[in-house]
């Protein structure tokens, strides 16, 4: 994993934890529409309130934060190969709002991550490739942190998620950990998924807008 300068933009714009929202791409993908996700706050003490079991769904009025990404992968889940390759299946019913897993992976710097997809892009091997990017919109709405997230080489199961066009099963959220700079990105099902169908989620698209670098 590449050190990275996290001091850069963050001083003067303290990233706001509710309520913003991220776009997220692989970044090969070049004619969708950007997911939109929001961020929400983890927190290892969880809930302490009496609707804890809404807050651990992420409906709890008292607006808890939620806790999603230390769980770990939440259903299982089979990788099939087919026209897409290698592609997740759910293997359990999951209803919509339920947390599947973190998209887990190297976090890379913004170099190293324009680096590695040049070098995907002329390396017929990794069509494949698991690199996603994601942004985190500022206060100001001006501007958004960048994060690479590349699972090609290391991550986990959700490197094997394809993309649909109808957005998919899955939402993207980013949730942040109390006290962390760098957020998750925890996959939720935005529908009820029945058991055998294929987990798949939006990609995204490239952006020209202003991004300040974690680094
Ligand atoms: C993150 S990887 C997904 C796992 C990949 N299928 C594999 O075998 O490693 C992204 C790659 O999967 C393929 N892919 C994903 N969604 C697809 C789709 N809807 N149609 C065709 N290929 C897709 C493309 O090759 C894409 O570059």
């Amino acid at each position: 994993m590449q050190m990275m300068d996290i001091s850069q933009g963050l001083e003067k714009q303290p990233v706001v934890l509710h309520s913003q929202r991220a776009l997220t791409s692989f970044q090969y993908i070049r004619d969708n529409e950007p997911s939109a996700s929001e961020i929400r706050l983890e927190n290892s003490s969880g809930c302490t309130c009496s609707q804890s079991s809404s807050c651990q769904s992420g409906g709890c009025p008292c607006a808890t934060p939620v806790v999603w990404t230390q769980q770990g992968v939440q259903v299982a889940i089979s990788v099939r190969h087919g026209a897409k390759s290698w592609t997740g299946y759910s293997d359990n019913d999951v209803p919509a709002g339920s947390f599947v897993c973190q998209y887990a992976g190297e976090i890379l710097t913004n170099a190293v991550a324009s680096s590695r997809l040049e070098e995907y892009d002329r390396s017929p091997e990794s069509a494949g490739h698991a690199l996603l990017v994601v942004r985190e919109q500022l206060p100001s709405r001006n501007a958004y942190l960048r994060l690479n997230i590349d699972a090609t080489r290391k991550g986990n199961v959700a490197r094997f998620f394809s993309h649909s066009c109808d957005g998919g099963n899955l939402d993207l959220h980013l949730v942040r950990r109390t006290g962390a700079l760098l957020p998750h990105v925890a996959m939720i099902a935005s529908q009820d998924i029945t058991a055998g169908s294929e987990l798949t989620f939006k990609y995204g698209d490239p952006f020209d807008g202003k991004v300040v670098n974690y680094g």
